[in-house]
């Protein structure tokens, strides 16, 4: 397994979470294989081909060009006619980032077209550099003599047997479009004037070669019009050695092994001074944004995060507890474990993995090193892994201080880190995306490095800021990181930025209902000395300005002359591919979003909400004052209290069905009473459930039942079909009940009661799918919607 932190860890999350919590879909256009963009075209085929393309005017004798992403410039060229390959580019350009070239999207594009068509895994590298300039012509055209396709293949480094591999590996899926050569096919003669070039054109098999072998093919660059205009270049291509190359590769395993070869080879061809790195592989465990936050005038920080579990060979099912063990930042083992907890799964072509989530708080001075995560087994096992023996570092030097940072809507960026003291003063880096002009669709990046200046000392780390000011649309797509000396805190997005900087000085985001607004302004040690410190009430403490963002937000000109003017460092146009191991968290779409947390309830997460459609009806109210506090005193006796929009509380005894799950950084508004936590956004509402009312619910034990699991259940295949029940009052003893005599029966979506003699087709799920209350009892799971649980007769 490989070592975290790695250049190409937000490349194996494009690789591997195709779908599901923090799911990338990189491969959502290639799913199912036959997804198009338009009549009479293949997606896959084109992410394949525009592989091919970009390679094809490289030359490995010079060492020049190759997998490099030169297609970008190469688009007017007249060997990439067709709208495909901007296509293409149009779709990969929002993943390119500072940590993932163009160059490595498009072989990545290779890995997800094939796997999404039932073909081999080809392996991928990370590191290729992309090119900032077209490369001379060289693709092969279908007119071309056989010397010049052996001369052509021999330059991309495959031989006169290679290149017939090759090149019936690429023509394993898609076909030819008449408009781009009118000389191969026929106007009117192919649906949507497309030649297929076997059978099946969206399976990535070995049917293009026999049916090439069997003489049945259809193939356009075989037989037809081709063979007259002389443009029959796959003929001419494999029976360049009497079809012997050829006829090898009418085994299906012969040839997907051979394809696996020529399309790695195909993207790992780099121009000199391009080092690749090792074959990316997924993580057993691989940790996600993982953030350090100074709270509380510095006595306590805030770590969290995401651990992320391979459950492909260690089902989800089979983990009881994921926990981590931790060392303070003398090196020194923490006495107590974090245990995080069940956050969500996701899955790729071939693995499936379990996200955990963990919030803790930790002294500042003790503050922590490294850790390991350790697995407990159902079975009572325990897995620990150290990373390789490297443990995963957090360096707590500097941090990134989101609540204090915000962007408001002029564009204005204000970002403070901590930084320890002794450690030099941080610089801020801004990476932003720029378009370039037309025809190219794949945005440059260019970095701007900042110099930081001290803010205020905060126990043992001073505080720095610096601003910078985006234009137009910049802020959206912009990544931003901290580092002082060989420390850093990187990869943030600036859009899940606040536009109001919090004070530090303002109570943590976990306050207790009885720490009323006066004690914690008077007891919490002022993170700035131009607090007022007669303020009494929460209202003053929120107007006083403490921070950058609140000094800029009034143009106030005594405290801004007090601060000194951050400078420019440096400034570069084109931002290398880093090839530096990479700090802290990892992934570019997720937001460093503390998971919002109040004593005596459960943080249910951030869902939709609607004025036509309230998600909770039973109460509500809109003030000024709004806070997880005053909300939760509004809805005492009420299962759920949500908070939306800043000033809106909701009260609720259940969570409709339609109440659907957003990222926790789509609830990213400050409450208008308690700027230090998040309260929903507009038609987001973030929901705490009472754990004091309502206690957390279980699967009953039914005597002479055997709960079995979690399954898939809808209209079109059911589970269990033999009788049914559906009740206001369903209880799991109920439905025992009414299935009576048969083998199974299942509760689905609250109030359904399902019975059978035997299970249907379906799969098992995750248990935590099945988490709705039983309509007629709260303390008992009934299924979810299409999801339903089941128990089998002992
Ligand atoms: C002698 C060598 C080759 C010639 C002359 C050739 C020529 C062509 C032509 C004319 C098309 C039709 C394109 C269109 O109308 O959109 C095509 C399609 C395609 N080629 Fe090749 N090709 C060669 C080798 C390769 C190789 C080595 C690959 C490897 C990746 C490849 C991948 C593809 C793919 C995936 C398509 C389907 C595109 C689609 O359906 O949109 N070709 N080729």
């Amino acid at each position: 397994a490989p070592t975290w932190p790695a250049s190409t860890d937000d490349l194996e999350d494009i690789m591997l979470l195709n779908s599901g919590y923090r799911a990338r879909g990189f491969a959502t256009a290639v799913t199912p294989c036959s997804a198009a963009p338009g009549p009479g075209r293949i997606a896959a085929a084109e992410w394949i081909r525009a592989a091919f393309h970009d390679m094809a005017t490289g030359n490995t004798y010079q060492k020049t060009g190759g997998l490099d992403a030169s297609l970008m410039f190469e688009i007017k060229s007249s060997e990439n006619i067709g709208s495909a390959f901007q296509t293409t580019l149009t779709t990969y350009a929002p993943f390119l980032s500072s940590r993932t070239s163009m160059a490595d999207i498009i072989s990545m594009g290779v890995y997800t077209a094939t796997r999404s068509c039932g073909g081999p895994v080809i392996p991928v590298r990370g590191g290729h550099v992309d090119a900032t300039q077209g490369g001379s012509i060289g693709v092969p055209l279908p007119q071309n003599p056989i010397s010049i396709f052996k001369t052509q293949f021999d330059r991309f480094g495959y031989n006169a047997t290679e290149m017939i591999q090759f090149t019936a590996c690429g023509h394993s899926l898609g076909g030819l479009h008449q408009v781009n050569f009118p000389d191969v096919i026929n106007q009117g003669v192919f649906p949507n004037d497309y030649a297929v070039m076997d059978t099946t054109s969206t399976v990535f098999d070995n049917r293009v070669v026999t049916e090439y072998l069997d003489g049945t093919t259809q193939n356009p660059l075989v037989v037809g019009k081709s063979v007259s205009t002389k443009r029959n270049s796959d003929y001419v291509v494999y029976n360049s050695d009497n079809n012997v190359t050829i006829a090898g590769m009418r085994d299906a395993q012969a040839f997907a092994n051979t394809c696996k070869t020529m399309f790695q080879r195909m993207i790992e061809i780099v121009p000199s001074g391009v080092t690749l790195t090792d074959i990316i592989t997924p993580y057993e465990i691989k940790p996600y944004d993982l953030q350090l936050t100074l709270l509380d005038g510095g006595s306590k920080i805030n770590f969290t995060g995401d651990i992320r579990v391979q459950t492909t060979q260690r089902p989800a099912a089979s983990i009881s507890q994921v926990q981590l063990v931790y060392k303070d930042r003398t090196g020194a083992a923490a006495s107590t474990p974090i245990t995080a907890t069940i956050r969500g799964s996701a899955s790729g072509f071939d693995d499936t993995f379990q996200f955990y989530s963990f919030s803790a708080q930790l002294s500042a001075e003790t503050s922590i090193s490294s850790f390991s995560v350790v697995i407990t087994k159902t079975s009572d096992i325990t897995e620990t892994w150290d990373n390789n023996g490297a443990g995963f570092k957090v360096d707590d030097n500097v941090i990134y201080q989101a609540p204090q940072s915000c962007l408001d809507a002029s564009g204005k960026l204000t970002v403070v880190a901590a930084a320890r003291n002794g450690t030099v003063s941080p610089n801020l880096k801004v990476v932003v995306k720029n378009p370039r002009a037309s025809p190219i669709v794949v945005p440059a990046l260019s970095t701007a490095t900042i110099a930081m200046a001290t803010q205020s000392a905060v126990g043992s780390y001073q505080l720095y800021f610096a601003s910078y000011t985006f234009s137009g649309s910049q802020a959206q797509s912009a990544v931003l990181g901290v580092s002082a000396g060989s420390s850093s805190d990187n990869y943030k997005n600036a859009s899940s930025l606040s536009n109001v900087c919090a004070s530090l000085s303002t109570p943590s985001p976990t306050p207790t209902p009885s720490s009323s607004s006066v004690a914690s302004s008077s007891l919490i040690p002022s993170a700035d000395s131009t607090l007022d410190s007669s303020s009494t009430s929460m209202t003053m403490l929120t107007s006083v300005l403490t921070t950058p963002a609140s000094t800029s937000s009034t143009g106030s000109a005594a405290s801004s002359s007090n601060l000194p003017t951050p400078t420019l460092v440096s400034s570069s146009s084109e931002f290398a591919t880093s090839t530096t191991t990479l700090p802290s968290s990892s992934s570019p779409v997720s937001s460093s979003t503390p998971i919002p947390s109040f004593p005596g309830y459960d943080y249910t997460g951030c869902v939709n909400d609607s004025s036509s459609d309230r998600t909770f009806t039973a109460k509500g109210q809109i003030a000024d004052t709004n806070s997880y506090e005053s909300c939760a005193a509004f809805c005492s006796g009420y299962m759920f209290f949500g908070v939306e929009y800043g000033t809106e509380c909701y009260c609720g005894n259940a969570l409709p069905p339609f109440a659907a799950p957003y990222p926790d950084s789509e609830c990213n508004m400050p409450c208008a009473g308690n700027r230090a936590e998040l309260c929903g956004a507009g038609y987001r509402l973030t929901v705490f459930k009472s754990l004091t009312l309502y206690p957390a619910p279980s699967n009953p034990a039914i005597s002479g039942y055997t709960y079995s699991g979690c399954y898939i259940d809808n209209v079109n295949v059911r589970v269990l079909g033999d009788s049914f029940l559906f009740a206001h009052d369903m209880t799991v003893p109920m439905c025992a009940g009414f299935c009576a005599g048969k083998k199974y029966f299942g509760v689905e979506y609250g109030e359904q009661c399902w019975c059978g003699d035997a299970l249907g087709q379906s799969g098992l799920v995750d248990e935590w799918e099945c988490s709705m209350e039983c309509s007629g009892d709260q303390s008992s799971f009934c299924g979810a919607g299409n999801r339903i649980g089941v128990w089998v007769k002992d």
